[in-house]
């Protein structure tokens, strides 16, 4: 049963497709409520109030997937759960026009002093001469990353009668023209612009990309809009710069710290303020609420996720094309950890075939993830298996070649030690399945799956004979053997296939035949 937490206030309609999966226990708490079982919980769905840290994530060991209902990810440690082999996913788009139009609203309301108007007549007062405003038409709108969110503000200034000016080092010149805006430095824009709006994700770039220095290159009066992330505009270069009126008004949807409490901004009545609405609208909350659940019931179906952070996207088709091509590789590296006795500095993977048409290096990944199954202690899957390598320094190196042995497709992996290497091969036959038809110098054919035994021998007669003699009389029924060898009388193999694995009094046994050279269980 897959125990799911929504520890965040997540729209109820959206999260209807998790109530399709099957096994599925829907937990809607905190995180620090007694009554959650930390450790037993499969999927984490937050907002942005569940601060998702590595100390949290070392108490949920079971934890598979971390499903933002949003964009911003700047709550969960993803490095951490990139480490744990932990999946992040988002909602990427579900919520771009409400942020879009709570930016927009933001900006009107600013400039024609609308929330400040409102609370005037709500004290059953009538100034209509405090309150005169500035009108969008004609003025240069400044957008600071030009994403989603950025590219629909961009649509409406344009449409207001705004000029736009936008910095994006990752904008092209062509999708600049096409979007009908004009393609800044962050100086330029400064300089330029009568309303400077942030739409960057926070990141240690961002993080007050807008502080002092930036602030003394714009207009004075210029006026400032955070509907993105706290800290992108640096509050107290921004509290200084309101201060002496050199900036004529802001608005704020986020702060660094959320509640903002007492915050010197929030004294000035040029400084507008929401808290943190730019995603809530029924319609956004459905959006990305739907978009998660999907995700995570795909997840646990074992259907590709398109949304996440840390593991990089394939379509349902790739998906499924790949799919058998993803087993046999994980076997291999499983076969490979379980024969390859001393440690690992090098697994080179080539690939040849028709497999070479597809996505190898998720295949890569699949290996190195049967490769460390049962040799360390931490879930290595897709998400964690490059950086767990790494980080026990062991190059992989990914080749494709045209040579296929006579196959349609071809998977072969070296181990390389100090002392030797194992090198395995496989391949996947329609309609027939997988096969391993190389082991370590030696031609052989058979399905990798079940309780096996890797013996290599000396091909000698009787040998065949008295390894059945030694498991009849325990009692052990040999499913299937296959043989090979290199030449008659030298070095041969024969893996075994049994129903159930092999105790350690028969593989005394065995290893004490003459003939016998070496003995591996491979359980897969
Ligand atoms: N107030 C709210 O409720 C919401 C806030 N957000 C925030 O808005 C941010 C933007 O959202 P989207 O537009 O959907 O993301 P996006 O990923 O589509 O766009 C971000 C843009 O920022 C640009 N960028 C990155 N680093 C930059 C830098 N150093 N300088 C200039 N541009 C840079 C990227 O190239 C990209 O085009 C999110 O990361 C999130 O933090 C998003 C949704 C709701
Ligand atoms: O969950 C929310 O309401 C916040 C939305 C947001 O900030 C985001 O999607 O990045």
């Amino acid at each position: 049963m897959y125990q799911i937490l929504v520890a965040d206030s997540i729209n109820a309609e959206g999260l209807e497709p998790l109530l399709g999966l099957k096994e599925a226990e829907i937990i809607q708490k905190k995180t620090n409520d007694p009554e959650v079982n930390l450790d037993q919980i499969d999927a984490l769905l937050v907002r942005s109030a569940t601060k998702v840290t590595e100390k949290l994530l070392n108490q949920m060991p079971s934890l598979k997937i971390i499903a933002r209902a949003g964009v911003g990810v700047d709550n969960i440690d993803v490095p951490a759960a990139t480490k744990k082999g932990i999946i992040v996913i988002n909602a990427p788009d579900g919520n771009t026009i409400s942020t879009a139009e709570h930016t927009f609203a933001m900006m009107a309301s600013l400039l024609r002093n609308i929330p400040q108007a409102h609370s005037s007549v709500k004290n059953k007062e009538w100034k209509r001469n405090a309150f005169i405003g500035t009108e969008l038409y004609g003025k240069r709108l400044g957008i600071v990353g030009m994403g989603r969110i950025g590219s629909e503000i961009a649509k409406r200034a344009k449409v207001f009668g705004m000029n736009v000016n936008v910095f994006d080092p990752f904008l092209t010149k062509e999708r600049a023209a096409k979007l009908g805006v004009e393609s800044s430095t962050l100086d330029e824009l400064l300089v330029a612009a009568d309303i400077i709006t942030v739409h960057t994700p926070l990141t240690p770039e961002t993080k007050g990309i807008i502080n002092e220095e930036a602030l003394k290159k714009t207009k004075k009066g210029v006026y400032l809009l955070n509907c993105a992330r706290g800290g992108i505009i640096d509050e107290q270069d921004l509290a200084t710069y309101v201060g002496n009126g050199h900036v004529g008004g802001v608005a704020l949807d986020v702060f660094e710290t959320e509640p903002p409490g007492e915050h010197p901004l929030l004294k000035y009545e040029n400084v507008i303020v929401t808290p943190h609405l730019g995603a809530s609208t029924k319609e956004a909350q459905l959006n990305v609420a739907t978009q998660v659940a999907k995700e995570v019931r795909y997840f646990f179906e074992d259907l590709p996720v398109s949304n996440s952070i840390n593991l990089p996207a394939i379509s349902k088709d790739i998906f499924e094309k790949i799919q058998p091509f993803h087993q046999i590789s994980k076997q291999i590296g499983y076969i490979l950890s379980q024969c390859v006795k001393e440690g690992v500095h090098e697994l080179s993977i080539t690939y040849s075939g028709s497999v070479t048409n597809l996505e190898t290096s998720y295949l890569t990944k699949a290996m190195l993830s049967g490769f460390f199954k049962n040799r360390i202690d931490v879930n290595v899957n897709e998400v964690n298996a490059l950086l767990t390598a790494k980080e026990r320094g062991i190059t992989v190196g990914e080749k494709i070649s045209t040579d296929a042995f006579g196959y349609d497709n071809c998977i072969t992996v070296s181990a390389k030690g100090e002392e030797n290497a194992f090198t395995v091969r496989g391949t996947f036959i329609d309609h027939y399945g997988p096969r391993i038809v190389y082991l370590n110098g030696f031609n052989i054919d058979f399905l990798p799956e079940g309780n096996l035994l890797y013996i290599q021998h000396m091909d000698r007669p009787g040998v065949i004979g008295h390894v059945g003699q030694i498991l009849g009389d325990q009692g052990i029924n040999i499913a299937t053997m296959q043989v090979g060898r290199k030449q008659a009388g030298g070095e041969a193999i024969m893996v075994l296939a049994f129903d159930k694995p092999l105790n350690d009094h028969a593989l005394a046994s065995l290893e004490k035949l003459d003939e016998i050279v070496s003995i591996n269980s491979i359980n897969l």
